[in-house]
Protein backbone atom coordinates (compact mmCIF):
# COMPACT_ATOMS: atom_id res chain seq x y z
CA UNK A 1 0.00 0.00 0.00
CA UNK A 2 0.69 3.30 -0.94
CA UNK A 3 1.29 6.27 1.29
CA UNK A 4 1.61 10.12 0.49
CA UNK A 5 3.71 12.04 2.30
CA UNK A 6 2.61 14.73 4.67
CA UNK A 7 3.94 18.54 4.09
CA UNK A 8 5.22 19.36 7.39
CA UNK A 9 6.93 23.51 8.43
CA UNK A 10 10.42 23.13 8.84
CA UNK A 11 11.36 25.37 11.27
CA UNK A 12 14.67 26.84 11.66
CA UNK A 13 15.36 27.10 15.08
CA UNK A 14 19.34 29.00 15.58
CA UNK A 15 17.91 32.19 15.99
CA UNK A 16 16.99 30.91 19.76
CA UNK A 17 20.21 29.76 20.11
CA UNK A 18 22.15 31.93 23.18
CA UNK A 19 24.70 33.60 21.05
CA UNK A 20 22.11 34.54 18.33
CA UNK A 21 21.51 38.62 18.31
CA UNK A 22 18.21 39.01 19.00
CA UNK A 23 15.57 39.42 16.03
CA UNK A 24 12.40 39.91 17.16
CA UNK A 25 11.19 39.44 14.18
CA UNK A 26 12.75 36.17 13.16
CA UNK A 27 11.25 35.45 17.08
CA UNK A 28 7.89 36.30 16.29
CA UNK A 29 8.13 34.30 12.87
CA UNK A 30 9.51 31.03 15.02
CA UNK A 31 6.54 31.44 17.84
CA UNK A 32 4.07 31.76 15.16
CA UNK A 33 5.26 28.84 13.21
CA UNK A 34 5.13 26.83 16.55
CA UNK A 35 1.70 27.63 17.08
CA UNK A 36 0.56 26.81 13.66
CA UNK A 37 2.21 23.41 13.31
CA UNK A 38 1.12 22.37 16.92
CA UNK A 39 -2.22 23.23 16.68
CA UNK A 40 -2.86 21.75 13.35
CA UNK A 41 -0.69 18.46 13.54
CA UNK A 42 1.14 18.28 16.42
CA UNK A 43 4.38 17.74 14.50
CA UNK A 44 6.47 19.83 12.75
CA UNK A 45 10.66 19.62 11.43
CA UNK A 46 13.61 21.18 13.29
CA UNK A 47 16.92 22.58 12.05
CA UNK A 48 19.34 24.55 14.05
CA UNK A 49 23.19 25.39 13.45
CA UNK A 50 24.08 23.43 16.22
CA UNK A 51 23.02 20.13 14.74
CA UNK A 52 24.48 19.35 11.42
CA UNK A 53 24.83 16.35 9.05
CA UNK A 54 28.16 14.94 10.33
CA UNK A 55 26.03 14.74 13.69
CA UNK A 56 23.78 12.37 11.71
CA UNK A 57 26.15 10.71 10.40
CA UNK A 58 27.89 10.06 13.61
CA UNK A 59 25.25 8.88 15.87
CA UNK A 60 23.59 6.43 12.98
CA UNK A 61 27.35 4.93 12.77
CA UNK A 62 27.46 4.75 16.54
CA UNK A 63 24.55 3.18 16.38
CA UNK A 64 25.11 0.57 13.81
CA UNK A 65 28.06 -0.43 16.03
CA UNK A 66 26.21 -1.21 18.32
CA UNK A 67 23.22 -3.12 16.15
CA UNK A 68 26.24 -5.05 15.00
CA UNK A 69 27.48 -6.73 18.16
CA UNK A 70 26.85 -10.46 18.81
CA UNK A 71 23.63 -11.50 20.46
CA UNK A 72 25.18 -12.40 23.50
CA UNK A 73 27.04 -9.13 24.04
CA UNK A 74 23.61 -7.56 23.33
CA UNK A 75 21.64 -9.48 25.88
CA UNK A 76 24.28 -9.30 28.60
CA UNK A 77 22.50 -5.77 29.25
CA UNK A 78 18.91 -6.43 28.77
CA UNK A 79 16.39 -4.01 30.08
CA UNK A 80 14.06 -5.35 33.03
CA UNK A 81 10.59 -5.20 33.76
CA UNK A 82 9.79 -2.49 36.27
CA UNK A 83 10.13 0.60 34.42
CA UNK A 84 13.66 2.23 34.68
CA UNK A 85 14.15 1.60 30.67
CA UNK A 86 18.08 1.24 30.56
CA UNK A 87 19.80 -1.38 28.00
CA UNK A 88 19.16 -3.19 25.30
CA UNK A 89 15.93 -4.58 23.64
CA UNK A 90 15.51 -7.36 22.06
CA UNK A 91 12.93 -8.38 19.36
CA UNK A 92 9.88 -8.39 20.78
CA UNK A 93 10.50 -6.98 24.44
CA UNK A 94 8.06 -4.18 23.77
CA UNK A 95 5.22 -3.55 22.34
CA UNK A 96 2.45 -0.50 22.99
CA UNK A 97 0.11 -3.52 22.09
CA UNK A 98 -1.06 -6.60 21.20
CA UNK A 99 1.16 -6.71 17.96
CA UNK A 100 4.58 -7.77 17.69
CA UNK A 101 7.17 -4.75 16.83
CA UNK A 102 9.80 -6.08 15.15
CA UNK A 103 12.68 -3.83 16.25
CA UNK A 104 15.62 -3.78 18.37
CA UNK A 105 16.67 -0.76 20.64
CA UNK A 106 19.18 0.33 22.82
CA UNK A 107 18.24 2.73 25.75
CA UNK A 108 20.08 5.33 27.91
CA UNK A 109 19.67 8.37 29.76
CA UNK A 110 21.39 11.25 31.38
CA UNK A 111 25.00 9.61 32.45
CA UNK A 112 24.55 9.63 35.80
CA UNK A 113 27.39 10.48 38.91
CA UNK A 114 28.08 6.99 40.29
CA UNK A 115 28.65 8.68 43.49
CA UNK A 116 25.51 10.56 43.64
CA UNK A 117 21.83 8.79 44.90
CA UNK A 118 19.28 8.31 42.54
CA UNK A 119 16.04 10.52 43.76
CA UNK A 120 13.31 8.61 42.14
CA UNK A 121 12.85 5.36 39.65
CA UNK A 122 13.52 7.10 36.44
CA UNK A 123 17.37 8.21 37.59
CA UNK A 124 20.05 5.98 37.39
CA UNK A 125 22.74 4.38 35.86
CA UNK A 126 23.41 3.94 32.16
CA UNK A 127 24.12 -0.33 31.11
CA UNK A 128 26.50 0.09 29.56
CA UNK A 129 28.38 -3.21 30.46
CA UNK A 130 31.38 -4.02 29.07
CA UNK A 131 30.41 -2.39 25.45
CA UNK A 132 33.22 0.15 26.37
CA UNK A 133 36.04 -2.17 26.36
CA UNK A 134 34.01 -3.74 22.69
CA UNK A 135 33.35 -0.60 21.11
CA UNK A 136 36.16 1.91 22.51
CA UNK A 137 35.72 5.26 24.92
CA UNK A 138 35.06 7.03 21.90
CA UNK A 139 31.80 5.63 21.39
CA UNK A 140 30.19 5.53 24.37
CA UNK A 141 31.52 9.72 24.68
CA UNK A 142 29.26 9.93 21.18
CA UNK A 143 26.01 8.80 22.54
CA UNK A 144 26.21 10.64 25.61
CA UNK A 145 27.28 13.89 23.75
CA UNK A 146 24.29 13.35 21.31
CA UNK A 147 22.11 13.41 24.32
CA UNK A 148 23.04 16.49 25.42
CA UNK A 149 22.37 17.98 21.81
CA UNK A 150 18.96 16.45 22.30
CA UNK A 151 18.13 18.27 25.61
CA UNK A 152 19.49 20.79 23.70
CA UNK A 153 17.17 20.96 21.14
CA UNK A 154 14.42 20.19 22.89
CA UNK A 155 15.42 23.53 25.30
CA UNK A 156 14.79 25.76 21.88
CA UNK A 157 11.65 23.91 21.53
CA UNK A 158 10.35 24.66 24.96
CA UNK A 159 11.86 28.42 24.55
CA UNK A 160 9.54 28.71 21.12
CA UNK A 161 6.64 27.30 22.90
CA UNK A 162 6.94 29.74 25.83
CA UNK A 163 6.60 32.28 23.06
CA UNK A 164 4.17 30.44 20.89
CA UNK A 165 1.67 30.20 24.21
CA UNK A 166 3.04 33.79 26.15
CA UNK A 167 3.20 31.21 29.47
CA UNK A 168 5.95 30.15 31.36
CA UNK A 169 6.96 26.81 30.69
CA UNK A 170 10.94 25.49 31.80
CA UNK A 171 9.56 25.63 35.86
CA UNK A 172 7.51 22.17 33.95
CA UNK A 173 11.11 21.16 33.02
CA UNK A 174 12.97 20.94 35.92
CA UNK A 175 15.45 18.31 35.70
CA UNK A 176 13.55 16.98 33.25
CA UNK A 177 16.88 16.18 31.11
CA UNK A 178 17.96 13.67 34.23
CA UNK A 179 14.83 11.30 33.56
CA UNK A 180 14.35 11.49 29.73
CA UNK A 181 14.79 8.61 27.51
CA UNK A 182 16.98 8.17 24.59
CA UNK A 183 16.32 5.19 22.61
CA UNK A 184 18.55 4.11 19.31
CA UNK A 185 16.42 2.06 17.19
CA UNK A 186 16.80 -0.51 14.69
CA UNK A 187 13.67 -1.97 12.72
CA UNK A 188 13.60 -5.02 10.47
CA UNK A 189 11.29 -5.33 7.12
CA UNK A 190 8.77 -7.46 7.69
CA UNK A 191 5.79 -9.19 5.67
CA UNK A 192 1.83 -9.43 6.96
CA UNK A 193 -0.78 -11.63 5.33
CA UNK A 194 -2.71 -8.90 5.61
CA UNK A 195 -2.03 -5.73 3.84
CA UNK A 196 0.15 -3.32 5.75
CA UNK A 197 -2.48 -0.79 6.61
CA UNK A 198 -4.70 -3.27 7.84
CA UNK A 199 -5.57 -2.85 11.79
CA UNK A 200 -5.29 -6.88 12.07
CA UNK A 201 -1.66 -6.88 11.13
CA UNK A 202 0.48 -8.99 13.88
CA UNK A 203 3.90 -7.53 12.63
CA UNK A 204 4.54 -3.59 12.77
CA UNK A 205 7.35 -1.09 13.32
CA UNK A 206 5.85 0.43 16.21
CA UNK A 207 1.79 0.17 17.55
CA UNK A 208 0.05 2.83 16.78
CA UNK A 209 0.05 5.89 19.72
CA UNK A 210 1.04 9.02 21.25
CA UNK A 211 4.07 9.96 23.33
CA UNK A 212 3.59 10.25 27.19
CA UNK A 213 5.78 13.13 27.54
CA UNK A 214 6.31 16.65 26.81
CA UNK A 215 8.17 16.56 23.32
CA UNK A 216 9.75 13.52 21.31
CA UNK A 217 12.48 14.74 19.00
CA UNK A 218 12.75 11.58 16.08
CA UNK A 219 16.01 11.53 13.84
CA UNK A 220 15.51 9.17 10.77
CA UNK A 221 18.26 7.70 8.82
CA UNK A 222 18.09 9.12 5.13
CA UNK A 223 16.20 7.41 2.61
CA UNK A 224 14.61 4.31 4.60
CA UNK A 225 11.02 5.68 5.10
CA UNK A 226 8.83 4.34 8.00
CA UNK A 227 7.35 6.95 10.45
CA UNK A 228 3.85 7.76 9.90
CA UNK A 229 1.53 10.22 10.97
CA UNK A 230 -2.52 10.10 11.29
CA UNK A 231 -3.72 13.17 10.03
CA UNK A 232 -7.29 13.80 8.83
CA UNK A 233 -8.92 10.45 9.02
CA UNK A 234 -5.67 8.89 7.23
CA UNK A 235 -1.79 7.91 7.49
CA UNK A 236 0.76 9.62 6.14
CA UNK A 237 4.14 9.11 5.69
CA UNK A 238 6.62 11.28 7.46
CA UNK A 239 9.46 11.96 5.25
CA UNK A 240 13.03 11.76 6.98
CA UNK A 241 15.24 14.70 5.57
CA UNK A 242 18.96 15.32 6.16
CA UNK A 243 20.03 16.94 9.30
CA UNK A 244 16.37 17.61 10.45
CA UNK A 245 14.49 16.62 13.93
CA UNK A 246 11.31 15.33 13.74
CA UNK A 247 9.70 17.16 16.80
CA UNK A 248 6.18 15.63 18.51
CA UNK A 249 4.33 17.27 21.28
CA UNK A 250 3.79 14.71 23.73
CA UNK A 251 0.79 13.90 25.58
CA UNK A 252 1.72 15.99 28.31
CA UNK A 253 2.16 19.15 26.50
CA UNK A 254 -1.21 18.75 25.26
CA UNK A 255 -2.79 18.65 28.51
CA UNK A 256 -1.25 21.07 29.83
CA UNK A 257 -2.53 23.51 26.68
CA UNK A 258 -6.28 21.88 27.33
CA UNK A 259 -5.61 20.27 23.98
CA UNK A 260 -4.86 22.94 22.31
CA UNK A 261 -2.12 21.46 20.88
CA UNK A 262 -2.05 18.33 19.59
CA UNK A 263 -0.46 14.94 20.89
CA UNK A 264 -0.08 13.16 17.15
CA UNK A 265 -1.41 9.46 16.57
CA UNK A 266 1.78 8.05 14.99
CA UNK A 267 3.47 4.64 13.62
CA UNK A 268 6.31 2.86 12.49
CA UNK A 269 5.56 0.75 9.38
CA UNK A 270 8.38 -1.82 7.43
CA UNK A 271 8.59 -0.92 3.36
CA UNK A 272 9.22 -4.93 3.47
CA UNK A 273 12.85 -4.90 1.90
CA UNK A 274 14.75 -2.55 4.33
CA UNK A 275 16.23 -2.31 7.47
CA UNK A 276 15.50 1.28 9.13
CA UNK A 277 17.38 2.89 12.21
CA UNK A 278 16.56 6.15 13.84
CA UNK A 279 16.87 7.72 17.32
CA UNK A 280 14.18 8.82 19.63
CA UNK A 281 15.02 11.21 22.53
CA UNK A 282 11.66 11.24 24.99
CA UNK A 283 12.37 14.48 26.65
CA UNK A 284 10.08 14.21 30.11
CA UNK A 285 8.84 16.76 32.44
CA UNK A 286 10.00 17.15 36.23
CA UNK A 287 9.85 13.86 37.90
CA UNK A 288 7.13 15.60 40.28
CA UNK A 289 5.15 16.73 37.83
CA UNK A 290 1.19 16.37 38.21
CA UNK A 291 -0.53 14.85 35.22
CA UNK A 292 -2.97 18.13 34.40
CA UNK A 293 -6.45 16.33 33.70
CA UNK A 294 -8.84 17.72 31.24
CA UNK A 295 -12.42 16.35 30.88
CA UNK A 296 -12.84 15.87 26.98
CA UNK A 297 -10.90 14.70 24.18
CA UNK A 298 -7.97 12.78 26.24
CA UNK A 299 -9.30 9.76 25.92
CA UNK A 300 -7.25 8.67 23.20
CA UNK A 301 -3.90 10.01 24.71
CA UNK A 302 -1.86 6.33 25.04
CA UNK A 303 -1.29 7.60 28.46
CA UNK A 304 -4.27 6.80 29.77
CA UNK A 305 -4.51 3.64 27.73
CA UNK A 306 -3.56 -0.03 29.51
CA UNK A 307 -0.46 -0.66 26.98
CA UNK A 308 -0.51 -4.52 28.43
CA UNK A 309 -0.47 -7.18 26.21
CA UNK A 310 -4.33 -7.54 25.96
CA UNK A 311 -5.71 -7.32 22.62
CA UNK A 312 -7.97 -5.02 23.35
CA UNK A 313 -6.65 -1.72 24.78
CA UNK A 314 -8.67 -0.16 28.07
CA UNK A 315 -8.64 2.96 29.57
CA UNK A 316 -6.73 3.33 32.84
CA UNK A 317 -8.94 4.83 35.93
CA UNK A 318 -7.88 8.38 35.74
CA UNK A 319 -8.31 8.94 40.04
CA UNK A 320 -5.40 7.42 39.77
CA UNK A 321 -3.90 9.77 38.44
CA UNK A 322 -4.54 12.77 40.74
CA UNK A 323 -2.61 10.74 43.72
CA UNK A 324 0.40 10.02 41.18
CA UNK A 325 3.32 12.30 39.81
CA UNK A 326 3.83 11.92 36.15
CA UNK A 327 7.32 10.18 36.57
CA UNK A 328 5.69 7.60 38.92
CA UNK A 329 3.35 6.90 36.58
CA UNK A 330 5.64 6.90 33.43
CA UNK A 331 7.65 4.41 35.04
CA UNK A 332 4.59 2.14 35.50
CA UNK A 333 3.77 3.09 31.49
CA UNK A 334 7.38 1.64 30.56
CA UNK A 335 6.85 -1.39 32.38
CA UNK A 336 3.18 -1.39 30.92
CA UNK A 337 5.26 -1.95 27.19
CA UNK A 338 7.71 -4.11 28.35
CA UNK A 339 7.00 -7.83 26.91
CA UNK A 340 9.06 -10.85 28.02
CA UNK A 341 9.66 -11.65 24.02
CA UNK A 342 8.68 -14.00 21.65
CA UNK A 343 9.49 -15.64 18.07
CA UNK A 344 8.36 -13.66 14.97
O1 LIG B 1 11.35 5.29 15.19
C1 LIG B 1 10.59 6.21 14.94
O2 LIG B 1 10.67 6.86 13.90
C2 LIG B 1 9.48 6.58 15.90
C3 LIG B 1 9.26 5.63 17.05
C4 LIG B 1 8.23 6.11 18.02
O3 LIG B 1 7.28 6.74 17.66
C5 LIG B 1 8.38 5.83 19.45
O4 LIG B 1 9.25 5.00 19.81
O5 LIG B 1 7.64 6.41 20.25
FE1 LIG C 1 6.28 7.67 19.37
Amino acid sequence: MEFRPIELPIIDLSPLEDNHLDQSEELTKIADSINIACSRFGVFYVTTSSFQLRDQNHIFESSRQFFSLPEEKKNAIPIKPGGFTRGYIGLGNESGSHRFEVKEAFSYGYEWNPNEQPTNSLQGRNKWGDLENILGEQWRNSLNNYYDKMVAIAGLVVKGLEMALGIELKSHCVGGETVSIMRLFKYYPYKNEASVGDDKTENIGSSPHTDWGFLTLVLQQDNVQGLQLFYDGQWWDVPSKPATVVVNCGDYLSLLTRGKYISPLHRVISDGKNERYSTVFFYYPSYDSKIPLIAQSSNELSIFKDQTDKSKTHENDKEELLDVCFGEYITRKWDQVFRSGKQY
